[in-house]
């Protein structure tokens, strides 16, 4: 069964762009899996075609005093059209988000894009790796070094380039991410089609 994974994201300067690319190479890497990476800085048709064909949809943006960006705000609010037919209802959501401070308050972000999937009647997928470089034999090359779990986060120097940062311990964390997403679409889709009716309950 072939699934479809969308990664809409918002960048201003390039470097959660790399994170959105990250993703997206992990979800394609598992079999059966077409990946769409989307832009949302720009509200057209085929972006918003893109996404009701999804069975998941992974939200990107970076941290901007402590929330995400405007532009990506202005997209989720234009999602209210898309709220009101309940088009998103039981499809997969996931996020990610990357900042210039270790913490940075990413956490904001990520919490948001939960809700705005709650509000859509979305299901939420976290990150299940532990967390890295939190103990003695932990370094900054860990997996999941910045310990979160309900997305996957990234840090950039804010002197760094998108060639440069974030750095490949974010990137791969990100990649697990997308393929956590796109195993769990595939389960739900099979799910599905084998029970039908529970899909419309
Ligand atoms: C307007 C603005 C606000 C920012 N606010 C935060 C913040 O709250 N926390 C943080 O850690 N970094 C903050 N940063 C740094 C960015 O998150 C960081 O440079 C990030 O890599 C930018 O991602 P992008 O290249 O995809 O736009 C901010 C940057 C800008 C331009």
């Amino acid at each position: 069964m072939q699934v479809r994974i969308a990664v809409a994201y918002h960048s201003g300067y390039g470097h959660t762009a790399k994170q959105a690319e990250a993703v997206a190479a992990g979800a394609g890497k598992v079999a059966d899996t077409e990946v769409s990476l989307v832009s949302v800085a720009e509200l057209n048709d085929e972006l918003w075609a893109t996404l009701a064909e999804a069975d998941a949809i992974v939200f990107g943006s970076p941290t901007y005093m402590g929330g995400s960006s405007a532009a990506f705000r202005a997209f989720v609010e234009a999602t209210s059209g898309v709220w009101q037919q309940q088009q998103w209802k039981d499809k997969i959501a996931a996020g990610f988000t990357n900042s210039g401070s270790m913490s940075g308050d990413k956490l904001h972000t990520l919490v948001n894009m939960a809700l705005v999937a709650a509000q859509h009647g979305m299901i939420w997928v976290g990150l299940s790796e532990f967390s890295g470089w939190n103990s003695s034999t932990g370094t900054p090359e860990d997996v999941n070094r910045l310990g979160g779990w309900l997305g996957a986060m990234a840090q950039s120097n804010v002197d760094a380039s998108p060639e440069e940062a974030p750095g490949d311990a974010d990137l791969r964390t990100a990649e697990v991410l997308g393929r956590r997403v796109a195993e769990v679409a595939h389960v739900h889709a099979l799910g599905r089609a084998a029970k039908p009716e529970a899909a419309n309950a």
